[in-house]
């Protein structure tokens, strides 16, 4: 089994609860409350906004072209493509551009991206890739399940959510940094590795706490 098999295995009872959550599972039913969506939508644009730097890290950080080409690719890709999903959800929803780039973070999306930039930053490649690997892949592992719903990628809210997460190009930025990791912890010791394997069990705990700071709308007050 790979490296990140490994990791995915290890951290599949968080990733069972991420299926599972009510927000997740209610985009699929097409039943989720609209505000909480729109809560959601707000708070992953201030996300993905440090998201994308982790991106520009990893190019920066990159051992060879090739590898820089690509962070520089999927740094493209989050800031054109993913993000013009919430640009257009915004406009259908009535949130005005200010009020997407400029809502306060919540106490979650501040601690979820202030550790992927921590860990970017002060990490090796192989960190940096630990620490976003399960927002790519849990993300596309989530949008294939919901796409077998039958009527749920044309649900007139939430079915664009799903086409685009559901969608193979999406997909491929997983497959690309599991291949990366996989490279770059054959060459680890054990305390190494497990020191990944901390890094990519805590990303996947901060993705069930921004569930569910969505499906409660949770912030300050
Ligand atoms: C919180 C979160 N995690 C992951 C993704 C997928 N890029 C996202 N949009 N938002």
């Amino acid at each position: 089994m790979s490296f990140t098999q490994q990791l995915r295995q290890k951290a599949d009872s968080i990733w069972k609860a991420n299926h599972e959550h009510p927000f997740v599972q209610e985009i699929g039913a097409g039943t989720l409350d609209l505000e909480a969506f729109k809560y959601y939508m707000k708070q992953d644009y201030l996300y993905l906004i440090e998201y994308s730097r982790v991106f520009a890290l990893g190019a920066f950080k990159a051992p060879d072209l090739e590898t820089m080409a690509t962070f520089s690719t999927y740094l493209q890709s989050t800031l054109t493509e993913e993000m013009s999903l919430h640009r257009s959800y915004a406009k259908r929803l009535g949130i005005t551009e200010d009020e997407l780039e400029h809502a306060q973070p919540s106490p979650t999306t501040i601690a979820y991206s202030s550790y992927m930039i921590s860990e970017a930053q002060k990490g090796s490649l192989a960190q940096l890739i630990a620490v976003i690997l399960p927002c790519a892949w849990s993300y596309s592992e989530i949008g294939k399940k919901l796409a077998e719903i039958p009527g749920a990628s044309e649900h007139a809210h939430y079915g664009e959510w799903i086409q685009m997460y559901q969608d193979d190009e999406f997909a491929a930025i997983a497959e690309w940094l599991c291949t990366k990791l996989d490279q770059l912890a054959s060459s680890l010791n054990d305390r190494e590795q497990e020191q990944l394997e901390t890094i990519f069990i805590t990303s996947s705990r901060f993705e069930y706490l921004f569930w569910e700071m969505s499906y409660h709308q949770t912030n300050w007050e």
